[in-house]
């Protein structure tokens, strides 16, 4: 049980931050709004909450269920995105879902799919390559960096979804995914998201309730993926529709937040070559004359892990998560009613100075030296995949994808930001570049 997980407790529990987070996590929006000019809302609505008093402070620090589902969740396009799975399950459901769908992320699945993840992300490499050739070589070529990523995550999160069999049926399943995901971004009207341009039938989204045939196939658990994983005989609770909408989830929960990842993490060793030499070396030594990472490589790759946890730090995508209390409870002396939600704002503790110290604004990913628990003030400073129970069950995916896709890139290429680029990150839903990445 970590700290921020509420239950029934008479002790004080002390979370990594006191209360008095809130009024530096709206000046911290404020002061990135102004630095770069872009639109970063509060998550909840244009109009922040501000603590006061108490007893008001309760009411308006934690934001209730109620408000918070009016004010996003109940959006029936969220709603139809991120699926009835996982992420927002409770209760017994949650956990006979969690139990299914764990050996998924089993060391073994994740083994099969280093070799497929490298091998496209090498394919979209080669073309990269070539159109710099076509162009002469000398300058290189510019891109769009989280159109580089689309294809890699697009493949691990359906290998992981469907497995060998059904991988095909899979793949055009999420492809109407993808269509859903552009037409909410053209719903919601205030952000670029790059790749996800909306050309289909304007003003009704597709519809995603297609399953590949229930049970997949056979062959056996491993490489099998989510899909079949629930048809096992241990899920007889589970129904056809429970599975669809634990797909939506996948993709919702493991595509764009990948992608999101990997494209900060390309801006920033972009603008800090001093670390691209440094995980470019580390590859040199730890891979030899291989072109990509095996599976026993990729916990040697230490520098490029702290790369990728520095980048999580300073540019998480998820950037809060939500927790409800179980019972009252008393909280950093205050006492929280039982079903209060409590909005734990993960980007704005991992920019606080009282915890990563005066240059918590400056990417420097020897802080993640001795690991991600002692590079803070705090052990749980660092959450950008959350903490507890509930944490992301896709983690483990997510680091390994990211240290395959930035291997194979620093193989390769010297990064470079564009004259064109513009620093301004935004949120909508997850964190983006507001302009792109090129
Ligand atoms: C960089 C990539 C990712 C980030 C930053 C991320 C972040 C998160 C966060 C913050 C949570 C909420 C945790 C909490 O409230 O304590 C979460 C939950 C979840 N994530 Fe991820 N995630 C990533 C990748 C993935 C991938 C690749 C998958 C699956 C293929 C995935 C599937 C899920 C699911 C199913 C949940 C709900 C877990 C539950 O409630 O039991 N995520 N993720």
């Amino acid at each position: 049980m970590v700290s921020l997980m509420l239950a029934a407790s008479s002790k004080p529990i002390t979370p990594p931050f006191s209360h008095n987070i809130l009024p530096r996590v709206l000046s911290f929006y404020n002061h990135w709004n102004k630095t770069y000019g872009s639109t970063f809302l509060f998550w909840f609505g244009p109009t922040p909450r501000l603590a006061v008093a108490d007893p008001e402070l309760i009411r308006e620090i934690f934001i209730t269920k109620a408000e918070f589902f009016d004010r996003y969740e109940s959006h029936p396009i969220i709603r139809q995105l991120e699926g009835e799975g996982l992420v927002n399950l409770s209760g017994h459901q949650w956990a006979l879902h969690r139990k299914l769908i764990s050996p998924v992320f089993h060391i073994d699945n994740l083994k099969m799919l280093t070799a497929s993840v490298g091998e496209t992300m090498a394919g979209i490499l080669e073309k990269v390559a070539a159109t710099a050739a076509a162009n002469g070589g000398e300058g290189g070529v510019e891109v769009d960096v989280a159109e580089l990523y689309h294809s890699m995550t697009e493949e691990a999160v359906t290998r992981t979804t469907f497995g060998r069999s059904s991988f095909d049926d899979g793949k055009a399943v999420f492809q109407l995914q993808t269509k859903l995901m552009a037409f909410a971004a053209e719903a919601f009207n205030r952000v670029f998201i790059p790749g996800y341009s909306w050309t289909g039938n304007k003003g009704k989204a597709p519809e995603v309730g297609q399953l590949p045939e229930r049970g997949g196939g056979g062959g056996g658990g491993r490489g099998q993926g989510l899909a079949w994983q629930m048809t096992s005989p241990a899920a007889a609770r589970i129904t056809n529709s429970d599975i669809v909408e634990e797909c939506k989830t996948f993709f919702f929960a493991g595509k764009q937040t990948t992608i999101n990842l990997l494209t900060w993490t390309t801006v920033l060793l972009a603008m800090h070559p001093e670390w691209q030499d440094r995980a470019r070396e580390e590859l040199r030594r730890v891979c030899g004359a291989r072109d990509l990472p095996s599976m026993a490589d990729l916990p040697n790759l230490k520098t490029l892990g702290m790369i990728v946890n520095e980048t999580l730090r300073l540019y998480p995508p998820a950037v809060a998560t939500i927790r409800r209390a179980k019972a009252d409870v008393e909280l950093g002396g205050y006492c929280v009613p039982r079903g209060t939600e409590i909005l734990v704002p993960i980007i704005a503790v991992h920019h606080d100075a009282g915890l990563w110290g005066p240059d918590a604004e400056r990417f420097n990913p020897a802080r993640f030296a001795y690991g991600a628990s002692r590079a803070a003030r705090h052990p749980n400073a660092f959450m950008p995949f959350g903490l507890g129970e509930r944490t992301c069950i896709g983690r483990g995916l997510a680091v390994l994808e990211a240290k395959m896709a930035i291997a194979a890139v620093l193989r390769r290429f010297k990064i470079r930001v564009s004259s064109n680029y513009v620093h301004a990150p935004t949120v909508l839903m997850m964190l983006y570049p507001q302009y792109g990445a090129p």
